[in-house]
């Protein structure tokens, strides 16, 4: 019989306040097992997983939640959270369609606060939550839980800027393990990093009566709130030391991030202050399983993985990724003209950009979780002569729309968007689909943007982004590209880039009965789509519309001669390049029938980008079906 772990018994955080801190130390444990070997299975992010579990661990034991509130900043930590939450049984579908989301998630559980998985919100909405609480007088306790690395973010600095003035009580439970998915960068990690080497918790225990003496006022404060004196200033930062303390909010010198008593111990005290109070964690990303320790980077956010080896368990792809395409794209580009540089918003693997940064790394800047920061940036670059492309996410991006317009295409300076991730992305869900790109770059003037069907179009895309000027996007998705680049070519790159004409699509294949205007890899969905309706004795033409701003009016003029225009974007259709060629025929007077598929008005779930594309009837079967459908209603 296998022994019965405590983890098994834990039906909700109210079951931790009973257990002593060996038996939170044993749990740790078997919570690390069960995270190890789920995501070994379903893949996901293991090692802040790992790293959080004690400090998720002596929160919940000391609050009473749901009425207290934890917010996780990202939620990639939080898989603890959902063990002990009443969880356990469902851990197995972590990430997968139907499943356990793999970030906090207010629709999945009474203990999720926020729709996590954007960094850097976390203080905000803690901080509202503090307030509305104040508001209607109630007391409970409100607690952020936010990475170095999140912390980096413009948000999270407008709400630090708040919260000192505001003197909310509030916990920040800083978890500092030095890491952003890669080394994390910017002058705070500096300062976060001066404190871990001067501040011992334990030298400022040891300290205390000195420490006292020197007390600045907000030490004072805690005291004059009724705490014992010994109890509270023995957590306190050495005054004034830390820019925490200078914003109004108290701060604790940092402390073991593994160690269960001490933890409970520093966050009662916290909990008990009625002021902000940051305890300032030391954790290790990938605590307690050697390959995440070891190879955190890998482990942020990993594939399926063997437990005994840590390797992932990838079949070989057929095709390299759009990612690694673009990276090498890029170099060749940035070889041929020193003005190009390349920023990232703490994703140089993720978007391919880590040959860049090894060959140019004066002309590469990570500037952490900082894309309005990134976009402004990037706009001060091009002004002063350089040709900057900003590689981000497409559902990071949102952030920095705004800068896009003003900073950007406003002064109609030459800076590529290099869009990653743009369409559905899978595991990670409603957070980081890339659906809105099209909708947030079509509406702003000077804009233009390609959606590469292939990887071969990706490159000559990013060829002539940076060959025609001005602010363009260039939107490809996440994965394996379609594989039209034959392996033995030198850097899988087409010999030659192109430069495409601003505004012409291309016609794959010759029909007319229908005309498919396909947007993005949707142009392979809607040929395969063409197959399955010539097999129904219907011609269906298909046209790669490469462009999605300034649209081929002649392409759409010709489409309007046939019995039914379709468009597919994989993409929002409220204001999605769909509604754009509509609007095009109604101003140009082309009437025919249309069809409009993408994505409707609704967040799409987690799951594999087959099923979930299925779903939305943007596979080539969908495709065909919804064509024959309107066909037949005609
Ligand atoms: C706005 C935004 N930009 C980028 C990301 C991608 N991202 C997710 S986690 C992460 C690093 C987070 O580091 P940190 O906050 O220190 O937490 P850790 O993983 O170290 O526990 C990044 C860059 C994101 N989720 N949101
Ligand atoms: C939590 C987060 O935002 C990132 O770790 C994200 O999951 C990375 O996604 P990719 O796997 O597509 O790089
Ligand atoms: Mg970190």
């Amino acid at each position: 019989m296998p022994e019965k772990r405590i983890l098994d018994a834990i039906t909700s955080p109210a079951d931790l306040s009973v257990l002593t801190d060996e038996d939170l130390a044993i749990l740790a444990q078997e919570i690390r097992d069960e995270i190890v070997s789920t995501t070994s299975r379903t893949g996901g992010h293991v090692a802040s997983s790992l790293g959080a579990v004690e400090l998720i661990l002596a929160a919940h034991s000391l609050l009473s939640c749901p009425r207290d509130r934890i917010v996780f900043d990202v939620g990639h930590q939080a898989y603890a959270h959902k063990l002990v939450t009443g969880r356990l049984k469902d851990f197995s579908t972590l990430r997968t369609y139907g499943g356990l989301s793999g970030f906090p998630k207010p629709d999945e559980s009474v203990y999720d606060q926020h729709p996590s998985g954007h960094a850097s919100d976390s203080l905000s909405v803690a901080y509202g939550l503090a307030k509305a609480r104040d508001l209607a007088g109630r007391n409970e306790k409100v607690v952020a839980i936010i990475g170095d690395a999140a912390l980096s973010g413009g948000m999270a600095f407008e709400a630090l800027n708040q919260i000192g003035q505001s003197k909310t009580p509030m916990v920040i439970v800083l978890n500092d393990n030095e890491m952003s998915i890669s080394h994390n960068v910017g002058a705070m990690v500096k300062h976060l990093g001066a404190l871990r080497a001067s501040q011992s918790y334990r030298q400022t225990r040891d300290n205390m009566q000195e420490i006292m003496e020197a007390s600045g006022p907000f030490a004072k404060a805690l005291l004059n709130l009724g705490r014992n004196m010994k109890d509270s200033v023995k957590f306190m930062a050495l005054p004034h030391a830390t820019i925490f303390e200078q914003l109004g909010i108290l701060c604790t010198a940092p402390i073991d991030g593994h160690d269960i008593g001490l933890l409970r111990e520093v966050l009662s005290v916290a909990l008990a202050t009625r002021a902000p109070v940051l305890v300032h964690v030391v954790t290790r990303k990938g605590e307690g399983y050697g390959p995440a320790v070891r190879d955190p980077e890998t482990f942020h956010g990993i594939a399926p993985f063997d437990v005994m080896t840590g390797q992932v368990r990838k079949k070989p792809e057929a095709a390299p990724s759009y990612t690694s395409v673009f990276g090498g794209a890029l170099v060749r580009e940035a070889r041929a003209d020193s003005r190009i540089v390349a920023i990232t918003a703490a994703m140089t693997g993720g978007t391919g950009l880590a040959p860049f940064s090894r060959e140019f790394p004066q002309r590469f800047f990570d500037e952490g979780i900082a894309e309005e920061h990134v976009v402004g940036m990037a706009s001060g670059l091009a002004k002063g002569g350089r040709k900057p492309v900003a590689a981000v996410y497409s559902t990071f991006l949102q952030r920095a729309v705004d800068q896009m317009i003003v900073d950007c295409c406003l002064p109609n300076l030459d800076v590529v968007f290099a869009i990653d991730r743009a369409g559905v992305v899978g595991e990670d869900g409603p957070t980081h689909h890339g659906v809105f790109d099209m909708v947030y770059c079509r509406m702003i003037p000077n804009m233009r943007m390609l959606a590469p069907s292939d990887e071969a179009e990706l490159v000559h895309a990013v060829h002539t982004a940076l060959a025609i000027g001005g602010p363009v996007a260039v939107r490809y998705p996440r994965g394996s590209a379609e594989g039209v680049l034959v392996p033995d070519e030198a850097n899988l790159l087409p010999k030659e880039a192109q430069v495409l004409p601003v505004g012409k699509a291309r016609v794959l294949r010759e029909g007319s009965d229908v005309a498919v205007l396909a947007f993005g890899r949707m142009a392979y969905q809607a040929l395969a789509a063409a197959d399955l309706l010539a097999d129904a004795g219907i011609d269906a033409r298909v046209v790669d519309m490469r462009w999605v701003k300034p649209l081929d009016e002649e392409a759409i003029k010709a489409a309007a001669e046939t019995r039914l225009v379709v468009t597919v974007e994989e993409g929002a259709l409220v204001g999605g390049v769909g509604e754009g060629v509509l609007a095009v025929m109604a101003r140009r007077g082309w009437a025919a029938p249309t069809l409009t598929l993408g994505i409707r008005d609704a967040f799409v779930g987690q799951g594999t980008p087959e099923l979930l594309l299925r779903d939305l009837g943007l596979d080539a079967e969908g495709i065909a079906k919804s064509i024959a459908e309107r066909l037949e209603s005609e």
